[in-house]
């Protein structure tokens, strides 16, 4: 069928789509329209349904029942290939690049410009290096995959998205989750380029700031139905936390705790390969520090020193006066260490498992009598946890690779949380979870540290980090190059330094 080319006509407009996992109803009755030359904002909270709708809408599933019209003309996806026929793209969280081809070479894979039947190198290059000046990325064309930061890679695809012509409708699905403040400017500037020339972008992300900063509509979805949709500047935060979470949210940043003056934890001339140079400080009884800076300044693999995973070439680790010496994870668990790292896949959670044996994993101690574990204690520790954070499942009987992203953000956060550790390492600790769980993180944080224990959070949400942290050390390069008291900073002081 031909395209009703009517400019009037919405680029994409979704009406009643449904969608049924087993007994759960992820979407129903799913709206959606997305108008030409806009950034539209894919608003709800964790299980609201957004990934199902997007994994509808790129064809990796096909829903029950609803229509998709692109341009007024009517599609039903059986693949993504078809999605993206149809001009349907999306920028994947889960970065899909070949890491041994160059960034030219993943940009046009499978397109690539020829000259008597072979691939044009020169052409190739010179196509990327333009695309990537337009966009004012500084990214060699020539560069392999594999030496990119990552978010270098998500600017590379986000180049790659806009390689396609026919690609009008562009799918960003949170994509300054793995990314800094300043590439992530970098990227808004890219998408309002793309908007510029006529696209349209669907934009999820919970951070509601970059909501406010780049879109110009927004859809909200609840609890798998939508709600409502309008225009970005006729509705401020607090009523949009509200539409979103479905009640009034006060002081989004939950933060009750007081640092007293004894050390927990000291760290002395931490040093490790060229990654980390020579770093000293000190963790307070009752204090939440922030650690700051780019990505790849250093503030992760200094957690992974602290617990073990990787070894140090040089320094001392002490907690509450002992010295730790050849830390594992596992002797740092023994004496009261808890890590939440950065990516909950790779080396947080067991996506088949139960929600109950996920969260019960770090203290099975705690759950076993005579040497079973209890399954009743596993049960009610596992709903002391569903309750804390509200995680959205129909029960703890369920593999934890069937939650949402944020959902499973919370079970390995209550892992954690049930041992009550003395230091609790937090390496991104809100990254996919929605306004409302957030607040009942920052409670949990402030109750932790109101307890007796020390907090080191890392974050790149600057918002985040000083309205949490007592104190904020910042990094770059591998050391330490400033510390900040939370009360006297700003955000500009902040990324000054980082940068
Ligand atoms: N394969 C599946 N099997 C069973 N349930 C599923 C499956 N995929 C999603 N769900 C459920 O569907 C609901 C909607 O999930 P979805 O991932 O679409 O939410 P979301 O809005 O993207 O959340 P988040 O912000 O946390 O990523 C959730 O209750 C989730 O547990």
């Amino acid at each position: 069928m031909k395209p009703l080319l009517d400019n009037d006509l919405p680029l994409l407009q979704i009406k009643g789509v449904s969608k049924k996992f087993g007994k759960v109803l992820a979407l129903k009755n799913g709206e959606f329209t997305l108008q030409r030359g806009s950034i539209h904002a894919l608003c709800g909270g964790n299980g609201a349904g957004k990934s199902t709708f997007l994994s509808i809408l790129m064809g990796f599933i096909e829903p029950d029942e609803g229509q998709i019209l692109i341009n007024g003309v009517k599609h039903s996806f059986k693949s993504a290939k078809e999605a993206m026929d149809a001009g349907i793209t999306i920028v994947q969280q889960e970065l899909s690049a070949i890491p041994d081809l160059t960034v030219a070479e993943n940009i046009w894979l499978g397109r690539e410009p020829t000259k008597k039947g072979l691939v044009d190198f020169k052409m190739l290059n010179l196509l990327t290096q333009t695309l990537l000046d337009d966009l004012d990325f500084d990214i060699s064309p020539t560069e392999k995959m594999r030496y990119l930061s990552v978010a270098e890679q998500q600017l590379v695809e986000i180049a790659k998205a806009l390689s396609h012509d026919k690609a009008d409708i562009i799918i960003m699905d949170e994509p300054t989750s793995a990314i800094g403040e300043e590439d992530a400017q970098k990227m808004f500037s890219a998408l309002k380029k793309l908007a510029d020339l006529g696209k349209g972008v669907i934009y999820v992300s919970h951070r509601l700031s970059e909501i406010f900063q780049i879109a110009d509509s927004y859809t909200i979805f609840r609890d798998g139905q939508y709600i409502t949709e309008g225009a970005i500047d006729s509705i401020n935060r607090e009523k949009l936390i509200e539409l979103i979470i479905g009640r009034e949210i006060k002081d989004e940043f939950a933060k009750f705790n007081q640092p007293t003056d004894e050390v927990i934890l000291e760290v002395k001339n931490l040093s490790w390969d060229k990654k980390i140079k020579s770093i000293s400080f000190e963790l307070k009884k009752g204090e939440i520090l922030g650690f700051y800076g780019l990505v790849g300044s250093g503030r992760t693999e200094c957690l992974d020193l602290i617990f073990g995973i990787e070894k140090p070439s040089y320094g001392e680790i002490i907690i509450k006066n002992k010295k730790l010496n050849n830390i594992s994870p596992s002797s740092a668990i023994k004496n009261g260490i808890a890590y939440l790292t950065e990516d909950r896949k790779e080396t947080g959670l067991m996506l088949g498992r139960s929600i109950r044996e996920n969260i019960n994993i770090a203290s099975l101690d705690v759950v076993s009598q005579n040497g079973f574990v209890s399954k009743e204690l596993e049960e009610k520790r596992a709903q002391d946890i569903i309750k804390l954070f509200n995680v959205k499942t129909l029960d703890a009987d369920q593999p934890v690779g069937n939650l949402s992203g944020g959902n499973q953000q919370k079970v390995v956060l209550g892992r954690w949380a049930l041992i009550e550790p003395t230091v609790l390492l937090l390496d991104e600790p809100t990254r996919g979870v929605d306004v409302g769980a957030k607040k009942e993180i920052y409670k949990f944080m402030s109750e932790l540290a109101l307890k007796g224990k020390g907090i080191i959070m890392v974050s790149s949400e600057l918002s985040e980090i000083i309205g949490m942290s007592d104190r904020i050390i910042v990094f770059k390069d591998g050391e330490i190059v400033g510390e900040l008291e939370t009360k006297t900073t700003n955000q500009n002081e902040l990324m000054r330094l980082a940068v």
